[in-house]
């Protein structure tokens, strides 16, 4: 990418609104994979903070409102708080291609073009510079694992992956995923690995090194962990499984056995003394089955036979005691390299709120988060393959229950209650981000509403 422009001095102390860059981000913002309002429109673009991280380079976490939504934690405006790297050069350039915001028309910025720098490898080769030196910029701190020698030079690419944030592979050496919706407090994707490889897990990749920021609060802002090269994702190879007619049992049974790992780590790495509560769990799982119907009407008729799933679970055994978990378990969170199960990614979902999502909960959660998983991937092919997916959610509970010791198979009411709860999460999750996957998550909707099972 040709040489950037220097951005220009004194640029980081302005406090004035940019209206034309808020402008050009309000467009370019919800037309992002990893931007979460896209069901609302964006009322207000707020910077809440701008640091020149390098010459040229401006980091920001701006404040995309939507009125009349409530944010998590209620500290800001309705709303989201994402991060974004943005180049500053003089003038457009075809090679910018899918990385061009646009031009800024007033305010520090005027007749600059602006883009999207984690698209540019020079600007990616900057930031594994600057993870590799601890120390800060401006309200930005940059950590790394002292006994982890990161080496200078490796060749950044921008993972071109279905996801929620956005990560750049160095020398397929390292993976650094940048959080792009900012939530105040650590995010378990850093905070979660470590203290699992510090309990002797090996089934996650551990941090190497990792940013933060404290203002305007404190925040996870990204993660570097070494890259499983060879690794292939369960869900590409369950669609490969399913589109060659191949069994899919032992890799699901060997699955159930890696999740059992980590969970048994994540309860010694986070011990929880309170026991879980069905009645509690039962009340927000109805909340939620109530917010998702008010937004997607498809759900409406079947929100009588989903909240007998829900009220249910009062009546169940308490089942397996709260922990830490995953929290948005799924085919694309595990990793097949070698003969091993790893597992990544532990967010929870991402549309939560994180101390939701940092707080304890039933390991069936998880569990039923992948039984579902089984499901969306028979449902890839035509015709559909139920069986496929029956044997696989068999296969994955036997392989759980041998490690852990309790078998998820026996605790039906519970995992009725998870599954829809996770349906449901589903279902609002496609009509936000793809609504032609829509069906899958409905047709599980209409299985868990009729029959229950
Ligand atoms: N340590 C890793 N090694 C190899 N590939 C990885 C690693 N971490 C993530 N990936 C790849 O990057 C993709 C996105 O990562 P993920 O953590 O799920 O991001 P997001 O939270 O943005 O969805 C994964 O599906 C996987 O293919
Ligand atoms: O971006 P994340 O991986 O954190 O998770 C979100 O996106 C997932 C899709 O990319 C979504 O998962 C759903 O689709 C998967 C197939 O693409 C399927 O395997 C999962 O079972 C299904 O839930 C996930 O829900 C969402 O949080």
């Amino acid at each position: 990418m040709p040489k950037t422009a220097s951005v220009r001095p004194g640029l980081t102390r302005l406090a004035e609104p940019m209206e034309s860059l808020g402008a050009l981000l309000r467009d370019w913002l919800p037309r992002q994979r990893w931007f979460a309002g896209k069901d609302r429109p964006v009322t207000e673009l707020g910077l809440l903070s701008m640091t020149e991280l390098f010459p040229g380079r401006l980091h920001l976490l701006v404040h995309a409102g939507h009125t009349g939504v409530p944010s998590p934690g209620g500290a800001l405006p309705a709303g989201d708080c994402y991060q974004l790297l943005l180049g500053v050069r003089e003038h457009p350039s075809p090679r910018l291609g899918r990385a061009l915001i646009g031009r800024v028309q007033d305010g520090p910025l005027a007749g600059l073009t602006v883009y999207d720098a984690l698209h540019d490898p020079r600007s990616a080769q900057l930031l594994l510079d600057r993870l590799r030196l601890p120390g800060t910029v401006g309200p930005l701190r940059f950590d790394c694992d002292p006994d982890q020698r990161v080496p200078a030079g490796l060749v950044p690419r921008l993972l071109d992956a279905e996801q929620s944030n956005s990560s750049l592979v160095y020398g397929d050496e390292y993976i650094l995923k940048v959080f792009r919706r900012i939530q105040p407090g650590v995010n378990p994707d850093l905070e979660v690995p470590g203290a699992l490889v510090r309990q002797g897990c090996h089934r996650v990749p551990a941090p190497v090194a990792w940013f933060q920021t404290k203002h305007p609060f404190k925040a996870t802002l990204g993660v570097l962990q070494p890259y499983l090269r060879d690794a292939s994702d369960g869900w590409t190879l369950a669609l490969h499984a399913l589109a060659a007619g191949d069994d899919f049992t032992v890799q699901a049974r060997a699955l159930g056995a890696a999740t059992a790992d980590v969970h048994l780590a994540l309860a010694s790495a986070f011990p929880v003394g309170a026991p879980g509560e069905n009645g509690r769990t039962a009340t927000a799982m109805t909340e939620r089955l109530d917010a998702a119907a008010h937004c997607v009407p498809a759900l409406q008729p079947f929100v009588p036979g989903l909240r007998t799933a829900f009220a249910a679970l009062t009546t169940c055994d308490a089942g397996p005691p709260a922990q830490r978990i995953h929290g948005d378990l799924h085919l694309g969170q595990v990793l097949r390299a070698g003969r091993e199960w790893f597992v990544i990614d532990f967010e929870g979902e991402p549309s939560r709120p994180l101390s939701e999502r940092r707080s304890a909960h039933s390991p069936v959660r998880d569990i039923a988060g992948m039984l579902r998983s089984f499901d969306y991937a028979a449902r890839q092919r035509r015709p559909w393959r139920p069986e496929w997916a029956r044997r696989c959610r068999e296969a994955y509970c036997a392989g759980y229950a041998a490690r852990a010791g309790w078998d998820p198979r026996k605790k039906h009411g519970l995992l009725r209650a998870y599954e829809t709860d996770r349906a449901v999460y589903e279902v609002l999750y496609e009509a936000r981000h793809r609504p032609d996957w829509l069906p899958v998550p409905m047709a599980a909707i209409e299985r868990l509403a009729v029959r229950g099972d």
